[in-house]
């Protein structure tokens, strides 16, 4: 089953000027249940402007988007969150600062289900709360009641991926949501995304600088390249990728 769909996609920005540039051109994509996509290119290419298509930060000139078989092309953000997810780069943008990280927790549960005003002050919910962020491995069960402005940017960007995922979204959107961490801490972001994705089945995109992450993570990659697919690689052809490969096929 395809979970998304996107049809003859084009972005033209300042169009009829000096400056008109076609930052989509004809984006043809299908993507299955289950996939797990890192999407790499040079900068500029496009990726960042695929994925705000995608949801919805930004419409298309021309296309259709087919998200869990409804035709969300000219569908708020709001709409879309009912099926989709994001992570951003700034780990400051997925969370609270003035929160807790339980209160932050509450909240993106609030997104799916009805609760009652002091409902995250029960016990239980904080147990189960707990035992969540301890399968992070960051130690954030010890900061339930901790303002998450005082948290780690690898904490905060762990927390991040758990609200994103808590109402267990048809697809997540990863943009670039490990580029502003350190090299150690990117990689732990990384563990626990694959661990996530992996447990809830979660078809995912994400957008990556990084080659060694785009290589190591995911059945399937796609290289953006001046506002066109230049590669689409799944299965045993991408588990058996080399970094030389993409390097060849950069322009
Ligand atoms: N809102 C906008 N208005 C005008 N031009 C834009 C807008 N957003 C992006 N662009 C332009 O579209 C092109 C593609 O940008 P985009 O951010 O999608 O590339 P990217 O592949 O994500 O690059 P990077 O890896 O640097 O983040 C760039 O030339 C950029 O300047």
């Amino acid at each position: 089953m395809e979970v998304l769909q996107l049809k003859h996609l084009q972005k033209v920005f300042f169009p009829g000027t000096n400056n008109e540039r076609h930052v989509l051109k004809n984006i043809n994509l299908k993507i299955n249940d289950g996939d797990f996509i890192s999407v790499i290119g040079n900068n500029g290419a496009g990726k960042s402007t695929l994925l705000n298509t995608i949801a919805g930060n930004l419409h298309v000139d021309a296309g259709e988007i087919d998200l869990v078989d409804h035709d969300v092309t000219k569908k708020s953000i709001a709409y879309r969150a009912r099926w989709m997810s994001r992570v951003f780069q700034d780990p400051k943008t997925g969370t609270a600062g003035d929160l807790t990280v339980l209160q932050n927790l509450v909240l993106a549960q609030s997104h799916t289900q009805t609760i009652s005003l002091h409902w995250y002050q029960k016990k239980t919910d904080r147990k189960s709360f707990s035992q969540l962020l301890k399968a992070l491995n960051m130690g954030l069960e010890n900061f339930l009641d901790t303002q998450v402005k005082y948290l780690s940017g690898g904490q905060r960007q762990a927390l991040s991926l758990l609200m994103a995922t808590l109402s267990k979204p048809k697809l997540l959107l990863l943009d670039e949501h490990t580029a502003a961490l350190d090299p150690k801490t990117s990689q732990e972001v990384m563990t626990i995304t694959e661990k996530i994705v992996q447990e809830q089945h979660l078809t995912t995109m994400m957008i990556t600088h990084k080659m060694s992450d785009a290589l190591k993570y995911g059945n399937r990659l796609i290289m953006v390249q001046d506002g066109q697919i230049k590669l689409d690689i799944s299965g045993k052809q991408k588990a058996t990728l080399k970094k030389e490969d993409l390097l060849k096929a950069f322009k």
